[in-house]
């Protein structure tokens, strides 16, 4: 459950100077539980074609479904966790949590029982009780992860979820996403400017292009990640060095650097 497809999508803005083509005959399929990560140059629409699928907008041509169904609103299927941790401040970490569970109307035992396993899934117990504004950004986030986790949703979507932290906070976060994901896999939808961390987390590797947006190509990680058996190692410093790594890594770079030269040129 949480197959999503795009089929010759397209989007096109209207303005006063006149419209934008945004996104242009984008294909692209993820699989149940696949974890796709999506790079690109920025405005090359990573954040509209998320978007596409969270519900929040259409395509102007084409379609995009989820097992099938054509998306057209939001639903409880698909979660979202954005770069602002969008936490409410009044509420405490086991209250932000709960929000979501409370909305899709589950019952107070069962909201409490998953709450608890989520907590300590995160390692979150001990802060269950604490506001946001006494957290850190990097814990913020992990309260942001385990509020749509908990939903149990077939497909997250993230929009680059690091983006806001500090580069230690960040692979941290990126090394518990990886735990998370192998232990209790889902559809994922990542973006991220982050060529490293798009190899070090996805299954494969969308890179895109603009004017007007597009899927560029597409690396399958998880054949080298396999094969080389990345996930034996603890740290991401380690996978990091790896040449399969450093090669993957260095192909993403070239073709976003071919774009960048388009751009200039
Ligand atoms: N509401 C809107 N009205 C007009 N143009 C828009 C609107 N939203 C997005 N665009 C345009 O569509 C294009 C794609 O935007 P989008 O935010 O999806 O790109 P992105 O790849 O996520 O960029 P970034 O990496 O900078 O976040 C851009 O040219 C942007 O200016």
């Amino acid at each position: 459950m949480g197959a999503i497809r795009f089929d010759n999508v397209g989007r096109v803005y209207g303005g006063k100077q006149g419209s934008v083509e945004a996104l242009k005959g984008v294909h692209l399929d993820i699989a149940d539980k696949e974890f796709m990560a999506v790079v690109g140059p920025s405005g090359c629409g990573k954040t509209t074609c998320l978007r596409f699928v969270a519900g929040f907008d259409q395509p102007t041509s084409g379609t995009v479904s989820v097992d099938d169904v054509r998306v057209t609103s939001p639903g409880p299927d698909r979660a979202v966790v954005f770069q602002q941790f969008a936490l409410m401040p009044w509420k405490t970490v086991r209250g932000n949590i709960e929000l979501g569970l409370r909305n899709n109307g589950i019952a107070r035992a069962e909201r409490d029982d998953r709450i608890e396993r989520i907590l300590a899934l995160m390692n979150l117990t001990s802060y269950a009780d604490a506001f946001p504004h006494q957290l850190s950004g990097g814990m913020q986030q992990r309260v942001s992860i385990a509020r749509a986790y908990v939903l149990d949703p077939d497909v997250l979507l993230m929009d680059e979820p690091f983006g806001a932290l500090d580069a230690q906070t960040r692979v941290v976060m990126q090394e518990e996403l990886v735990r998370l994901a192998r232990r209790n896999p889902r559809t994922v939808m990542f973006i991220t400017h982050a060529v490293e961390e798009a190899v070090y987390l996805a299954d494969r590797v969308a890179v895109m292009a603009r004017q007007p947006g597009r899927i560029k190509e597409i690396l399958d990680i998880r054949s080298v990640r396999e094969a080389e058996r990345w996930d034996e190692h603890e740290k991401i410093e380690d996978v990091m060095d790896l040449e399969s790594f450093v090669h993957l890594r260095t192909q993403i770079w070239r073709s976003l650097r071919q774009e960048k030269a388009m751009e200039i040129a």
